[in-house]
């Protein structure tokens, strides 16, 4: 093991909502504390608990929970002995009063998403969590989609309206190593003396956790990951993955890799029904640059329309649909069963 001498980073385990896209949202309350659990124990610091996209996520467009969200991070606050229960929230899926009620059931951390290039839209969440008292974190989705200049506008604006962080969030999985660290300097550039700057990385070009490396080494000081990988698309970049590397970097991380390994093979393993993957479809999503919360609604629009899932993604990418437009993907399949009709 190298001796530890640089400066620590924190991890952000999303398993539990990142992780509820791969599971059509269908956390129990059961899994929720075991996973809680065992990652408290590791030493992780923050743990995400949400819908997939967020509060007030579960909806027809984008699939209903099993559980009530409130109910869900209630569970994990009651578990976590050191670990911050985060919520997600969309400006405009969830609402302050959504923040409000998670807040009240023991949430301190509130991690606002917009699209890369609106961030305005996250001001009055940011402020009402500010007045909460709840830690705030900005998370810049699909960022590939905008170069590093604009990023950082984007995440100065979220510093301004009360962010202590903003993360280059790696929605589609397509940043390419120096895309993704061109990025974070960026930001570390714009905001780095008044507030942090995180990485979410995704897995459809496996990348996410040598992008997250690279992010570090850039001055990220936040970065996220999930266990198994579980997450949207191909899954996030595993925590037991990221927990070992930085370790074997000699950059500390406070959690401990045989607990982390653990929460994986024992506790999150057993309850998969598929493990992250990155099949046609989700490579698809990080070479077209798309969001990975579309697989499986392309995955199922496919079995509807008898067209394939990844011809249906790289459609989308074309296109440059963000999240919130999953219906197009109903409207792409249906454009391409027409053409495939038309050519029989
Ligand atoms: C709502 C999205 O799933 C947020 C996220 O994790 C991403 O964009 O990636
Ligand atoms: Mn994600």
């Amino acid at each position: 093991m190298t001796e530890q001498t640089a400066e620590k980073i924190r991890i952000t385990d999303s398993t539990l909502r990142d992780g509820s896209h791969a599971m059509a949202h269908r956390f129990t309350e059961e899994q929720v504390r075991g996973v809680v659990h065992a990652l408290d124990s590791a030493g992780v610091e923050v743990i995400e608990v949400t819908h997939g996209d967020g509060l007030g996520g579960s909806s027809f467009n984008y699939g209903f929970s099993l559980e009530d969200d409130v109910k869900l991070v209630a569970a994990a606050v009651d578990e976590a002995t050191q670990a911050k229960i985060a919520v997600l929230l969309l400006p405009g899926l969830g609402t302050v009063k959504d923040l409000k009620m998670a807040h009240d059931a023991g949430a301190s951390v509130a991690r606002v998403a917009t699209h890369c290039t609106e961030a305005d839209v996250s001001l009055q969440h940011f402020a009402a969590a500010r007045e909460l008292g709840m830690e705030t974190v900005g998370f810049l989705m699909l960022s590939h989609r905008v170069g590093p200049e604009e990023l950082a506008k984007q995440a100065r604006i979220m510093v301004d309206g009360g962010a202590q962080c903003v993360y280059v969030v790696d929605s589609a999985g397509a940043l390419v190593l120096g895309e993704a660290q061109e990025r974070i300097s960026a930001l570390v550039k714009e905001i780095g003396h008044e507030a942090q700057v995180g990485f979410h990385g995704h897995q459809n070009l496996s990348l996410g956790v040598a992008n997250s490396v690279l992010a570090q080494q850039n001055g990220a000081r936040q970065i996220d990951g999930a266990l198994c990988a579980l997450g949207a698309g191909a899954g996030n970049s595993p925590t037991e993955v990221l927990v070992a590397t930085f370790e074997r970097l000699g950059i500390p991380t406070g959690v401990d890799v045989q607990g982390a390994m653990a929460a994986a093979d024992d506790v999150v393993k057993p309850f998969l029904h598929r493990l992250p993957f990155a099949d046609r479809g989700a490579i698809t999503q990080g070479y077209a640059g798309v969001y990975s919360s579309f697989l499986l609604h392309a995955e199922r629009a496919a079995e509807r329309y008898g067209v394939p899932a990844h011809e249906i993604l790289q459609k989308v990418g074309e296109a440059g649909y963000v999240g919130g437009q999953e219906d197009m993907i109903i409207d792409v399949a249906l454009q391409l069963a027409a053409e495939r009709d038309r050519a029989s």
